[in-house]
């Protein structure tokens, strides 16, 4: 081992040893805060910028081509990842090691040194550290390959997502268009891949998070994961605080325990065991704090029953617990491979469009409490503008389930009007039996005169996007995103009033579609 090579590792290893849990969590920050990754973005471009020119100067510099970038980059991704604590320790020294002793051996030999401190970053816990360490002690010329082996990687990461996402099979892509409305710019869209007829199934999608309506939670007679009704015998979960959840099957209930019941809910260990990381062995206090913590939270929760808080927790729990997810094997409608992507929850959730949410200022205090109880750091994955805007893109985007034409009986809710929850479901959020959001289905437009409709046909959260009209490849696909349909007794201009007035408030946009446009122009 060089002198410099243990100075990295020294230095490196206070990390290591100290904070390897909670790089999990400082990792997902990274991933979560918006700001965050606002400044990210800024810095990226800032970053591009001057990677362009230094890759350039690589280039002219005779150093390293583009090519030789790209081809070492796409070897890095190819190689196998340690997956123990263990395992990625070695690993770390033995690449850290082997980059020191090539960079000293000159020139030809900085790729590969490069390469090989690239490596060791993507196993380290907290890559900006490290990189900073790196400046400090390697020659400059391999750092600079190390930062355009970086640039490279983001880059492709971050420009390849609507190239990959929908996966093919969905049968749509992405794309950005201009709707007729002098006040919304242009918006993003899904557009029809090939031909489909009307009835046709177009894709089905898994819902990446659920919440059952909190009075059939309470009754006991639907899912908690899936939302189905419960037909025979039920599995339960039981909270912290003593309360029940039940499940339709034994899938859904570990599922539902494993993304976010025992985080949440539970004095369970919070981190997933094939995370393979220390846990910490909590006090009397300490796991009394948290049941106080968490006893407070679903009191607020269930006051006013809740669901876009509920989801925001679910989600923030689920990127904790994604690895564990990802071992029961179970569909959790995240796509985190889409067609050849690699995807977390995070990354979805982060490009949706968001509406303004207005939490009451209790909430905040009340989610970072219920975090930092269940694991300190664990508070980090919000802030208070985070907290914001993360549950206005949850709220902005959640979808009511409701099967067939929907139930009657679902209790008003107590909060006011304005701050009600509104869902997108062509049947009235008030006949829901829960809600749900999804990848995909997120990018539907709403029309009022529209060409596909959710179905839930399966008699779960499982979303059935059904073509209603005959149509072509490239056609935009509509659903409607509140009742647009002009009951008994209604005129045409009290139903266009109406469905106005709640895609106003649920959503923020006058209607641009078709049928909008026919009425007012019939006027
Ligand atoms: C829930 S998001 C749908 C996905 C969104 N288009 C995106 O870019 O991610 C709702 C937003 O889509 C746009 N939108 C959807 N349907 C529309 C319509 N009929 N008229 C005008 N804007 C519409 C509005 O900008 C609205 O705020």
């Amino acid at each position: 081992m060089t002198s410099r090579t243990g100075s990295i590792l020294t230095i490196a290893g206070i990390s290591l040893c100290g904070i390897i849990a909670y790089a999990v969590y400082f990792d997902y920050k990274r991933r979560t805060d918006s700001e965050f990754r606002k400044q990210i973005r800024k810095e990226k471009r800032r970053v591009d910028k001057s990677l362009a020119q230094s890759r350039e100067a690589l280039v002219s510099e005779n150093e390293i081509s583009e090519e030789e970038l790209r081809q070492a980059l796409k070897q890095i991704k190819s190689e196998a990842q340690p997956s123990t604590q263990e395992a990625r320790e070695t690993y770390f020294m033995t690449q850290v090691g082997m980059g020191e002793q090539l960079a000293a051996r000159g020139e030809p030999f900085h790729l590969p040194a490069a390469m090989a401190f690239y490596r060791a970053l993507a196993v380290y816990p907290s890559p900006t550290e490290l990189l900073a360490i790196y400046q400090k002690t390697v020659p400059e010329s391999v750092v600079k390959i190390i930062l355009a082996l970086m640039n490279l990687d983001f880059a492709e990461k971050i420009g390849a997502y609507f190239e990959v996402f929908p996966p093919k099979w969905t049968n749509v892509s992405i794309q950005t268009r201009s709707l007729k409305s002098a006040t919304v710019g242009p918006t993003k869209v899904l557009v029809l891949n090939k031909d489909i007829a009307a009835g046709e199934v177009i894709y089905k999608e898994h819902p990446m998070l659920t919440c059952l309506d909190y009075d059939l939670q309470l009754a006991g007679t639907h899912c908690t994961h899936c939302l189905r009704e419960i037909q025979l015998g039920s599995l339960s979960l039981t909270s912290s605080a003593g309360t029940k959840s039940v499940f339709c099957s034994k899938p859904c209930q570990v599922a539902a325990k494993t993304q976010w019941h025992s985080l949440l809910l539970t004095l369970d260990p919070p981190l997933p065991a094939v995370l393979d990381l220390p846990q910490l062995a909590p006090t009397p206090a300490a796991l009394e704090a948290r049941r106080a913590a968490q006893s407070r939270f679903t009191a607020y929760l269930n006051k006013d029953s809740r669901v876009g808080t509920l989801l925001m927790v679910k989600f923030i729990a689920r990127q904790l617990t994604a690895p564990a997810t990802k071992a029961t094997g179970k569909d959790t409608g995240d796509y985190t491979e889409a067609d050849g992507g690699e995807y977390q929850i995070e990354d979805h959730v982060e490009r949706w469009a968001s509406g303004q949410a207005s939490p009451p200022p209790e909430e905040y205090p009340l989610v970072v409490a219920m975090l930092r109880a269940t694991l300190p750091g664990l508070e980090a994955f919000v802030n208070e503008t985070s907290h914001v805007s993360l549950l206005g893109r949850i709220t902005y985007n959640s979808f009511g389930v409701c099967f067939g034409g929907g139930r009657d009986n679902r209790p008003a809710s107590t909060l006011r009007p304005e701050d009600a929850e509104l869902t997108r479901t062509p049947y009235g959020t008030s006949r829901q039996v829960g809600t749900a959001l999804y990848s995909v289905s997120s990018y539907l437009s709403h029309s009022c005169a529209p060409n596909a409709r959710p179905s839930f046909s399966s008699g779960t959260s499982e979303l059935n996007l059904i073509a209603t009209k005959d149509l072509k490849k490239g056609d935009e696909v509509t659903i409607a995103y509140v009742d647009v349909t002009q009951h008994p007794g209604e005129s045409a201009l009290d139903c266009r009033l109406r469905r106005r007035k709640e895609l106003a408030r649920g959503w923020k946009f006058p209607c641009a579609c078709s049928r909008c446009v026919d009425e007012a122009s019939e006027k």
